[in-house]
């Protein structure tokens, strides 16, 4: 068993799987969660899906000291997580969050950071029981200070496949491009992943907003094939309830401000035409609006 001591910062379905899986291989786990799931993890975490066990875990509503410490809040809850975590020794800290900028945050905040994107799936059936839904691969480079060597070896120990990059920024960009089409057009449409595929109308808009944010990306720095990527994903993901799509069926905000929000801003920075982004976008904080 390691030496290491992990933090879960923000223990949802994200947090609760790869805080389970890194358990279950013999790290001491302290997991960071609220409300019901907190009250729920005090009695135990369940993991069902694609690996089953059950756990009792150590958990609480404050941050701790920890060697590695993952962050798996909303994006949204970033800057809170961020100046929770800056009152302990979080020790190197790794998002593991979908959306452009929460790493900035992070190291605005603490002294070592490590960017990550993760394509593993996982849902809260009920508090306190997460669907391990998909496995993937996770993607981790340095972002500020040192300590990667340590969050690649908690990852690999705990039998997840992690790949370090040189560049995580792309790989940050990359998903958030794919996310750009997908997590909007599936949550204003109300339809799964593989829908905007099969439906010629959902299709010519995906791919005028993968264009878009193409450019973007482009502009910032990044090449990215985007709809050959969007469709890869799509395929790949086609029975998914995409996440954005699952805020909104509940009522929760989404994290479209740091998808398609940041894109928007990016390209109106460089005056491109971003008109599929912006419409997108506020078409999500319309529901959110309708719906909060
Ligand atoms: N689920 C997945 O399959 C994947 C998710 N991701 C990304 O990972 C991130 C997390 O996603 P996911 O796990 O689905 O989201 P969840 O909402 O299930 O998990 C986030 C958890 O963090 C909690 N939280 C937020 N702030 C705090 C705080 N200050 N103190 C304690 N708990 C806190 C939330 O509580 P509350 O509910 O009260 O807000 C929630 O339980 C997102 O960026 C997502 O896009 C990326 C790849 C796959
Ligand atoms: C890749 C995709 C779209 C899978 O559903 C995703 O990342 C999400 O739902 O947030």
């Amino acid at each position: 068993m390691s030496s290491f001591k992990v933090q879960i910062f923000g223990a949802g379905a994200l947090g609760s799987l790869f805080g389970a899986l890194i358990q279950h291989a013999g790290f001491e786990v302290h997991f960071v969660a609220r409300g019901k799931q907190l009250e729920a993890l005090k009695k135990s975490l369940r993991v069902e899906g694609l690996r089953k066990m059950e756990l009792k875990v150590d958990v609480s509503d404050k941050a701790v000291d920890a060697d590695v410490t993952f962050v798996t809040v909303k994006a949204y809850d970033t800057e809170e997580a961020a100046k929770s975590l800056a009152k302990v020794d979080p020790g190197v800290v790794c998002s593991l969050q979908n959306g452009i900028g929460n790493e900035e945050i992070l190291a605005e905040h603490l002294d070592n950071v490590v960017g990550g994107v993760t394509t593993y799936g996982a849902n809260l059936k009920d508090f306190g029981v997460v669907v391990f839904a998909g496995e993937g691969v996770t993607y981790i480079g340095e972002f500020k200070g040192k300590g990667i060597e340590k969050v690649e070896r908690v990852l690999k120990d705990s039998g997840i496949n992690v790949e370090v990059v040189e560049d995580i920024k792309e790989k940050i960009w990359e998903k958030a491009v794919v996310n750009s089409v997908i997590n909007p057009i599936t949550a204003i449409f109300r339809v799964k992943n593989g829908e905007i595929l099969r439906n010629e109308f959902l299709w010519e808009i995906a791919k005028k907003t993968a264009k878009e944010s193409e450019e973007v990306a482009r502009e910032v720095g990044y090449e990215i094939n985007a709809v050959e990527a969007v469709k890869i994903v799509a395929e790949k993901t086609a029975e998914n309830i995409s996440s954005m799509l699952q805020d909104v069926m509940k009522g929760r905000k989404t994290e479209i401000d740091f998808i398609n929000g940041v894109i928007v801003k990016e390209g109106e920075k460089r005056g491109l035409d971003v008109c599929y982004n912006s419409f997108l976008w506020r078409a999500v904080k319309a529901i959110e609006k309708v719906r909060g």
